[in-house]
């Protein structure tokens, strides 16, 4: 769903005029919510009421509130509302109602002899309409500060006992959701919030479930829906090619451990984050010899649980259970050589560091990053699998968004082991319209699947160019072949979700083209890419890729000689909503589409 970006600041209630459509700032892709005024209430599904209090976050997508419920004077809850349409929200709602529950949690601490867990649940759910627009909200526990404020007050890093202790308490976490057939896919500072009240401070809380899907269990098949899918400088390598798995959360809590740290990552100081398949290739580099590139960014000694950690992920199958308690050990061990104690408040004080492996150098020195950049220099991948890997698994299929009422795979959770305790658990803005927030499916509306033409065999990494040669799904998507290398700028630490834009291959040919797009205006566009023929080569029919709209204009010269790239930009009606009318007028050849305006494209050759 179109929404506009803003910063992240916390922002008072909005005199927002009654009838007035859902604000969309000018230049900006997306849409935000309808602003809460202070005092509304909000009636769930239940019919439990509930008053909003002051904003207290502004996410990526939507607008975090303080509530109560009506009658009370404790602002202990949070209401997360977002446009109806957006489907992370109702992802992580789904997560929450199916796989989150109280009874659930308490459960799962029983068996691990938890006292506490960073497992958030729902308190209510429901519809609401703000200003004329429908919206969404959850209701959940308040949490306090998130742990990203205090990682930027200590000059971006964290005492590195802390780090162990959150790294302890997200693996639990992990294994949780893993047991419920989830992964969570987005782990950050920003979404792990400390605790509130008494003793609160001394456990953290992962939020933020909207991407959270199946993780596969079969083949590693790429999809081009979900490539990129996260926070660009944390995002797994299989996310980068769109398969959820295991691994893929605990490669994500690896490269958060080492920014931490205090160590920048490699892609972040060679400023890569606006080609997420430059990222993916760094990424590819990184953990091929993750040992080599961690001594490199570690130039004083790689942290030992660090290194074991990471060695361990990278050699992870990509439908392997993870054996939580082994990495637990790494990380509890380090502790008590440490002699910290992992009870008591996490402290976010740097004090002179106590290990004898930890990192001593300053944060993001450029030494240490300078030679890990090189280290981690974007080389192409070794193994490269078929060119024809395709899209769509069984376990793509994210029953939240498809199917919001019923189960949709035969209970992941009653069949997940339970491992038994080994030891006593002590163990973008204004020029940069950055988020691609369409992938909304929140009506269930199947969308048409690819037909596999060949899988990469399970360890085999796809190479993230024939990775980028999807079979098209959607029939009157642009029938262009080309990378997912097209892609708005992502803004520094903020989630990006797959715009599911990624075109038809025409032919077996694959380009890859860098684009810039300036977009001033609020729509989802299809881009259609044709390589003209060279000057003077016979006329050929167009083929199948040419697709045309009525309102598609071309925007290289028609001038220049030798092949270019013709690039027909189509604005897609509606909110993106697959099974809208509006959505289904966009995507009807015939239907009108408006022009665009404002849009520059750059191509970059090879
Ligand atoms: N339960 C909560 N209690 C207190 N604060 C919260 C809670 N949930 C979220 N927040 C605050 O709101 C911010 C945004 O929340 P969240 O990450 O869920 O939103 P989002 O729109 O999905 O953001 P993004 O996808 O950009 O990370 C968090 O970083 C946190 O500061």
């Amino acid at each position: 769903m179109p929404r506009a970006v803003k910063p992240k600041t916390a922002a008072g209630p909005s005199p927002a005029k009654k009838t007035a459509p859902a604000k969309k700032a000018k230049g900006k892709l997306y849409a935000m919510p309808e602003k809460l005024k202070e005092g509304t209430v909000l009636q769930d599904l239940a019919k439990g009421k509930w008053c909003i209090g002051p904003s207290i976050g502004i996410g990526g997508f939507g607008e975090i509130y303080a509530a109560a419920r009506a009658g009370e004077k404790n602002y202990d809850a949070v209401v997360k509302c977002e446009p109806h349409g957006n489907g992370p929200l109702f992802v992580e709602m789904h997560f929450y109602l199916r796989n989150a529950k109280q009874d659930d949690i308490k459960q799962f601490k029983q068996q691990r002899g938890l006292k506490t867990l960073g497992m958030p649940y729902i308190l209510a759910s429901g519809s609401a309409d703000v200003n004329g627009q429908k919206h969404r909200f959850i209701v959940m526990p308040r949490y306090g500060s998130d742990i990203s404020k205090f990682f930027k007050e200590n000059g971006k890093r964290l005492p590195e006992g802390t780090v162990y202790r959150l790294a302890l308490q997200m693996l639990d976490v992990y294994q949780f959701m893993h047991s419920t057939g989830y992964v969570h896919a987005d782990l950050k500072a920003a979404n792990i919030l400390l605790g509130q009240g008494k003793a609160g401070a001394a456990q953290a809380y992962l939020v933020d479930f909207g991407l959270a899907s199946h993780f596969v269990t079969g083949e590693f098949k790429p999809d081009p829906k979900k490539m990129h899918n996260g926070t660009i400088e944390y995002t797994s390598r299989d996310a980068h090619l769109g398969v959820p798995t295991r691994r893929a959360d605990l490669e994500i809590l690896g490269y958060n451990i080492i920014e931490w740290l205090g160590v920048e990552l490699p892609w972040v100081t060679q400023k890569l984050l606006a080609v997420p398949l430059k990222v993916q290739k760094a990424k590819e580099a990184f953990m091929e010899d993750v040992g080599a590139a961690l001594k490199a960014l570690f130039p004083k000694g790689v942290p030992v649980p660090l290194g074991e950690y990471m060695k361990y992920v990278a050699k992870l199958k990509h439908n392997e259970e993870p054996d939580y308690d082994k990495c637990r050990n790494w990380f509890s061990t380090a502790l008590k050589q440490m002699k910290i104690p992992n009870t008591g408040d996490l402290d976010f004080k740097i004090k002179p560091q106590s290990s004898s492996n930890n990192n001593h150098s300053p944060p993001g020195t450029s030494k240490a990053t300078a030679t890990a950049a090189a280290a981690a220099a974007p080389k192409r991948p070794k193994k490269v699998a078929s060119p024809d890997i395709i899209s769509d698994s069984e376990e793509e299929e994210e029953a939240p968004r498809r199917k919001p009422q019923a189960k949709a795979s035969p209970a992941p959770r009653r069949n997940a082991k339970v491992t038994p305790t080994i030891s006593p658990r002590k163990r973008y803005a204004e020029t940069s319209p950055t988020r691609k927030r369409v992938k909304t499916e929140p009506n269930g509306t199947p969308k048409p699947r690819a037909t596999p033409r060949a899988a990469a065999s399970p360890r085999a990494r796809a190479s993230p160019r024939s990775a980028a040669s999807p079979k098209a799904r959607t029939p009157n998507a642009a029938s262009a072949s080309f990378s997912p290398a097209l892609s708005l700028r992502a803004k520094h630490g903020k989630t990006v979700v797959n715009d599911d834009l990624t075109p038809k291959p025409r032919s077996n040919k694959t380009y890859e083209f860098n684009f810039e797009l300036d977009v001033s205006m609020d729509a989802n566009v299809i881009v259609n890419v044709k390589r003209k023929k060279k000057a003077g080569a016979k006329d050929q029919p167009t083929g199948e890729g040419d697709v045309k709209t009525p309102s598609s204009r071309s925007l290289a010269s028609s001038k220049e000689d030798t092949p270019v790239t013709r690039v027909n930009l189509r604005k897609v009606n509606g909110e993106g909503v697959p099974g809208s009318p509006l959505a289904a007028a966009a995507s009807s050849s015939s239907s009108p589409s408006p022009r665009t305006p404002a849009v520059t494209v750059r191509k970059y050759r090879r």
